[in-house]
């Protein structure tokens, strides 16, 4: 994540992947503040064993798109909802990368940083046949909450 200030969106990543009991680093590198450490992040990422990246920003999110200019990694970017403009700063910046180099962007806030979290979770688990089943469970218990939920209105 870009900041400190984004923990309190980018825990809910942390905890779906915690759930799973997939490994993972988690640390602040700014592509602005940072420059140095971002770049020798996203080049040794691949060499390092990582698989995804899951970039959280917010305002002039540029992190996630600075990430994927150095990787052929996948990377989700997560745009953390900004003060000033309610994270449409965020998602904008993050969504609409040139050609070539790509995002897989989610959804502004905690909504987006679980679906970073589900979205690498099914990157990892094209190749994991456990993970697909726990994908599955995952999704199975979703929809019968979902379904109970409902039949309280009865
Ligand atoms: N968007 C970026 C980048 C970056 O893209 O490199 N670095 C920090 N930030 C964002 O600035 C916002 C405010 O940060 P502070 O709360 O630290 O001032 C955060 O949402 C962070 O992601």
């Amino acid at each position: 994540m870009g900041s400190i200030s984004d923990w309190e969106t980018m825990k809910e990543t942390a905890l779906i992947l915690d759930q799973f009991q997939v490994e993972y680093t988690k640390d602040v590198i700014s592509a602005h503040r940072m420059p140095a450490e971002m770049f020798a992040f996203s080049e040794n990422a691949a060499a390092a064993g990582v698989k995804v990246i899951i970039a959280g920003a917010g305002g002039a999110a540029h992190l996630p798109g600075m990430m994927a200019a150095n990787t052929i990694l996948p990377v989700v970017g997560v745009p953390v909802q900004s003060h000033a403009l309610n994270g449409l700063d965020s998602l904008l910046s993050i969504v609409q990368m040139p050609a070539g180099v790509p995002v897989a962007t989610t959804a502004i806030g905690t909504a987006g940083a679980k679906n970073a979290a589900l979205l690498a979770l099914q990157i990892l688990a094209i190749n994991n046949k456990d993970l697909q089943n726990e994908l599955l469970t995952f999704r199975k218990k979703q929809h019968d909450d979902s379904v109970k939920s409902g039949e309280q209105l009865d």
